[in-house]
């Protein structure tokens, strides 16, 4: 007999008064990286995001994100690729110590305005591991082949 532990690290969500009756952030298949935030903008009063304007668009939760990982707001791409919309900030990071409603800084790169009503699903959450550095100043850098070549140094 095998036993199957699930070693996933575990998410909280908190549900805030705008995120009522919202489905909660979800894979949206097996193999999904990111599972997908939807819009907590009101029912009545859908979002119209001019060309060339950016909005802060709700997402209806707290998110718990577990110590030792970062949440990565990212754009959906067939948004992207159909309408322009994708995140300014991307990938927008979510500190595993926020404690404020996770909102999606979306632009409209299009040329057409794009409608967004309550539930779309305008972007997705990567849960990643994150490494923090200790911080040393020191003097003189370490000898390498590469030393200061970069930008294309190593031709094309
Ligand atoms: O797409 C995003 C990006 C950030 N945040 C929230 C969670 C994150 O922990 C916090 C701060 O983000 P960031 O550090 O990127 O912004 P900042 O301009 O440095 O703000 P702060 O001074 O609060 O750190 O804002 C979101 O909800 N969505
Ligand atoms: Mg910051």
């Amino acid at each position: 007999m095998t036993i199957h532990h699930d070693t996933r690290p575990t998410l909280n969500l908190i549900r805030l008064a705008n995120g009522e009756g919202l489905d909660l952030p979800a894979y949206e298949s097996k193999g999904a990286a990111g599972m997908d935030l939807r819009a907590a903008v009101d029912e009545a009063t859908p979002l119209t995001l001019l060309p060339g304007k950016r909005a802060l668009v709700p997402t209806g939760f707290i998110f718990e994100i577990p110590e030792g990982f970062e949440g990565q707001v990212r754009p959906r791409s067939g948004l992207a690729f159909k309408n322009g919309i994708t995140c300014l900030n991307s990938p927008g990071t979510v500190d595993s110590d926020y404690r404020g409603e996770v909102k999606v800084l979306l632009i409209n790169l299009g040329d057409e305005p794009f409608v967004i009503s309550r539930g779309m699903r305008i972007a997705q959450m990567v849960i990643a591991p994150v490494t923090q550095a200790r911080v040393a100043e020191i003097t003189e850098a370490s000898e390498t082949m590469r030393g200061a070549g970069g930008f294309g140094s190593t031709g094309v």
